[in-house]
């Protein structure tokens, strides 16, 4: 994979020009991506910036967020062309640091479930996760070293597992959504994939002008709880080894760990994220929904045909518990700096059926509270698994630096 800390060591170098570094992106798509799928569309003719700490850095963008040179298409065919007039914010954020934005990547459509065509570059047999299906692959496949994608439900964690690449989930609203489709308010998310914790870092520290997301140089080791979410059903084989492998891992790399066991309103809480997603949908998707409803995907259709008599009652009712879980996950984290859990069930799907389920996603994501994927092992058919760490909302860079531990206990044991 392609390193965002490498290409920006060898450019303050002077070892390799902003534009060879594009080149390469440009010159690995062209190799790769006919096999892949991870890219709707990119373009040869871009040039790097001479300023901005991404300058060289080639990105892909998840096409659900608005680009003033590059159609945005949702996924769907109902906006087959769709020219957006300006960025959306997190886009002119990447140009803003030098970014060069290469093109964008699939998407299922409106982020949700229906599978694209693109490829797991570990195992063409497998899907890449979804529903930021084409930056996950475009990272793992190592055409580009930094990609954006949304999280509704899991779409950035999960396949960032299945692809073995790092990827985070920030705090809600660390990034701005303006110029992202909504699916849900409440918890559609921006995040980054990259080669490894450090790139991601540096990748989001870039964009949002923040220092302190930069990894320490000297990583504190973290009190780590052990959470297990058995209201979201047992893992596979593959990802209960993922986890355990991460947790003996930190133990031996001298992280005091402890099982947590976390309250009912956390498990109320898992199980109210589809009412709030769904009812939010409902609105977001509304003109989509009833203007071009044959046009709609059919699993997205299902999904809201299932969810259109969700009460406003029961939304109130959903919300109100996600505002008690926040509220108690504040005490959760006096006993751990951090969380330690599954990325997802295990490894990649076999098939294009399915982009696999966000359920060790979705209520981290309701939370609001910052989720790191550390690729754990590489399981069955060569296909990789993660584990998540998660810190308290705000604690962005505490959740990158315990992640960053995560990775190197993974890479010593
Ligand atoms: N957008 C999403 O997060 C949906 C998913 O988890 O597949």
């Amino acid at each position: 994979m392609i390193s965002v800390a490498d290409l920006q060591r060898r450019i303050d170098a002077g070892e390799l020009s902003p534009d060879n570094a594009i080149a390469q992106s440009l010159e690995a798509i062209t190799a790769q991506d006919k096999a892949i799928g991870a890219f709707v569309c990119c373009t040869e003719n871009v040039r790097a910036a001479n300023a901005g700490p991404l300058r060289g850095i080639a990105v892909g963008i998840k096409d659900v967020m608005d680009t003033a040179e590059f159609p945005t298409e949702m996924g769907s065919p109902i906006y087959r062309g769709y020219r957006p007039r300006a960025d959306a914010a997190v886009v002119m954020m990447l140009k803003q640091a030098g970014a060069s934005i290469i093109g964008k990547t699939t998407t299922t459509a409106f982020a949700s479930m229906d599978p694209t065509p693109t490829l797991n570059p570990h195992n063409k047999g497998h899907t890449p996760g979804g529903s930021s299906s084409g930056s996950a692959a475009a990272v793992a496949a190592g055409m580009i070293p930094l990609a954006l994608g949304t999280q509704t439900g899991g779409s950035v964690i999960r396949p960032a597992s299945f692809c073995g690449v790092a990827a985070i989930k920030p705090s809600y609203r660390l990034l701005p959504t303006v110029g992202v489709k909504c699916y849900s308010w409440t918890l559609d998310t921006v995040g980054l994939f990259a080669a490894g914790i450090d790139d991601v870092a540096r990748g989001l520290s870039a964009m949002t002008g923040r220092p302190e997301l930069l990894l320490p140089h000297t990583i504190p080791t973290p009190r780590i709880g052990f959470v297990l979410q058995d209201f979201a059903g047992a893992p596979e084989t593959s990802g209960q080894a993922a986890l355990r492998i991460a947790t003996r891992a930190v133990e031996k790399a001298g992280a005091y760990v402890r099982a947590l066991n976390l309250p009912q309103i956390f498990a109320d809480a898992w199980a109210a994220q589809p009412i709030v997603q769904e009812f939010e949908a409902h609105r977001a998707l509304a003109w989509e929904y009833r203007e071009h409803y044959a046009e709609m995907a059919p699993l997205l259709r299902a999904k809201l045909d299932g969810s259109r008599d969700t009460t406003p009652a029961a939304y109130d009712a959903a919300i109100g518990i996600a505002n008690r879980a926040r509220q108690a996950l504040e005490k959760v984290f006096d006993d751990g700096d951090v969380l330690l859990t599954l990325s997802a069930p295990g490894v990649a799907p076999k098939g294009l059926g399915s982009t696999g389920d966000a359920r060790y996603n979705r209520l981290w994501t309701l939370m609001g509270v910052p989720c790191v994927n550390v690729p754990a092992l590489v399981a069955e058919v060569n296909l990789p698994v993660g584990v998540q760490v998660i810190a308290r909302y705000g604690a962005d860079a505490q959740a990158l630096a315990a992640a960053r531990f995560v990775e190197g206990a993974l890479a010593r044991r």
